[in-house]
């Protein structure tokens, strides 16, 4: 392997200049870009770190940027790039194309997303492997855990919030697109699981991190891959297409859900919620509401029915109620939950809702909020089959409910305003997902939505 190289500190801003009108044009078609439907108007570079010299053949830069997009945040969200740039590019890289550079040092190369790109997505995990510093990029690992040099990179082909490379079936590395400062709860959370000694979740090897602005900033996670696992969403679309129930998996998947609480609840502090804190929580959902309502005009006839969802909350509040809260995944969904040959499970991606604010995300919250995932879940993959099966999701919420009670004596249909108050909260947030990310999906949220709206979880 090619060692690695010369860091370029200060930004350099001639680099990312040459690559800068390609940028424009790609970056809104990536499905990781959270910035849709705004035109980008340009870039500052945050850190510039060329980690292959261009010699020809090959040169990989790690970018992170700052991309403008009024009226988005004056400084921009920060995107961590990988680029490659080769003099020509070889056919099997054509989807990785950005585009040809005729401009600056990089002049007559083409640039590339080189995480499709065996090599130098291994160059990535032999620095995580020696515990190399590039720069300002720290390349940190867990002592305890050994990394085999010379596995082969792959990248997974199921592109979603982040980009991830598998390396020999042994390790994947998902490397954190939109880079946000502070504790990354996709870091934090598995490593206080690892402490718990909780077999749920992967336990992280190693990671790559760097600081700016004096503030932490986690850039990509390395963990075990949990090798000839099918996740929970495939699992559940097999189970729907050949007429098979799927309740005994729903009710593991309600164990390892409370399994994972239970570590957590040990691990991290937990909380009593009163009114002073559930006064904005019930707040915060009837904001997300209106601003939905705002975003996507399909929603407007159930405006009124879904926030009953959170006038009955508000109501338990002022009567009294409390709830303790504690850290939670934050978007549990069955394409988070693998099931690996054995048949255990394992939960993945604790990463939280992509478009909450990163200090929101890290906050205790009742842990019905998950299971409230959950249960939207079945509901999308029993919406999307053909024809629609709520007869199923019916059982398999029974089943995830009844499993998660037996963990932790408490069955969550025990607390049916809050959970209301969630799944409503959940239905919108895929709305306004869906109406961004996936228009063709939209009728499954709204079909939810519909029936939320007229206090009818089924
Ligand atoms: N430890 C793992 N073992 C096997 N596959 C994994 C593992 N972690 C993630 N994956 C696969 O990678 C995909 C993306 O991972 P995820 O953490 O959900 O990233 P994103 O934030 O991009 O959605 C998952 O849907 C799953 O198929
Ligand atoms: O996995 P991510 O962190 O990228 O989560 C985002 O994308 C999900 C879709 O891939 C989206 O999940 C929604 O669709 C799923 C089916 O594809 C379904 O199982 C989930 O219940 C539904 O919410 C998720 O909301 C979004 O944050």
């Amino acid at each position: 392997m090619t060692p690695m190289t010369e860091a370029v500190t200060p930004p350099s801003s001639t680099t990312l200049d040459s690559l800068a009108p390609l940028l424009r044009a790609w970056l809104p078609r990536q499905r990781w870009f959270a910035g849709k439907g705004r035109p980008v108007t340009g870039f500052t570079p945050v850190a510039v770190t060329q980690l292959l010299p261009p010699d020809g053949r090959l040169g990989l830069y790690h970018i992170l940027v700052r991309v403008h997009q009024p009226p988005g945040p004056r400084t921009g969200h920060c995107y961590q790039l990988l680029i490659g740039v080769r003099e020509a590019l070889p056919p099997r890289l054509a989807p990785a194309l950005i585009g040809h550079v005729d401009r600056g040092p990089l002049a007559g190369h083409t640039a590339y997303d080189a995480l499709y790109d065996p090599r130098p997505a291994e160059v990535l995990l032999e620095a995580l492997r020696t515990r190399a510093r590039i720069g300002g990029l720290v390349f940190e690992r867990d002592p305890r855990r050994e990394i085999r040099p010379h596995l082969v990179a792959r990248l997974l082909a199921a592109e979603q919030s982040n980009t991830s490379v598998v390396y020999g079936d042994a390790f994947i590395l998902k490397v954190l697109r939109r880079v946000v400062p502070g504790i990354n709860p996709d870091l934090e959370l598995p490593l206080a699981l690892a402490r718990e000694g909780c077999p749920r979740v992967p336990a992280p090897t190693a990671w790559l991190h760097t600081e700016l602005d004096g503030e932490p900033h986690v850039l990509a996670v390395l963990q075990p891959f949990v090798s000839g696992a099918a996740d929970g969403w495939e699992l559940a679309l097999r189970a729907l297409a050949k007429g098979e129930g799927f309740a005994p998996e729903a009710r593991a998947l309600g164990r390892a859900t409370a399994e994972v609480h239970t570590a957590l609840a040990r691990a991290l502090p937990t909380v009593t919620l009163g009114p002073a804190q559930l006064g904005p929580l019930v707040q915060g959902m009837t904001e997300r509401l209106a601003a939905a309502v705002q975003a996507v005009p399909a929603l407007v006839p159930y405006e009124e029915g879904l926030r009953s969802a959170y006038t009955a909350l508000g109501e338990l509040v002022t009567q009294g109620r409390t709830w303790t809260a504690q850290r939670v995944h934050g978007d549990l969904h069955l394409g988070q939950c693998l099931r690996a040959p054995s048949g255990d499970w394992s939960l993945i991606d604790f990463e939280g809702e992509p478009a909450r604010p990163p200090a929101e995300r890290r906050m205790p919250q009742p842990p019905v909020r998950d299971i409230a995932g959950m249960l939207r879940s079945f509901d999308y993959a029993a919406r999307s089959a053909s024809p629609p099966a709520p007869r199923w999701a019916h059982d398999c919420r029974a089943a995830y409910c009844s499993g998660y009670a037996e963990v932790t004596g408490r069955d969550p249909r025990t607390d049916p305003v809050m959970l209301r108050a969630y799944e409503t909260d959940k239905a919108v947030y895929e709305v306004v997902y869906e109406a961004r990310h996936r228009p063709d999906w939209l009728p499954v949220p709204l079909s939810a939505v519909r029936r939320l709206a007229a206090s009818d979880p089924n």
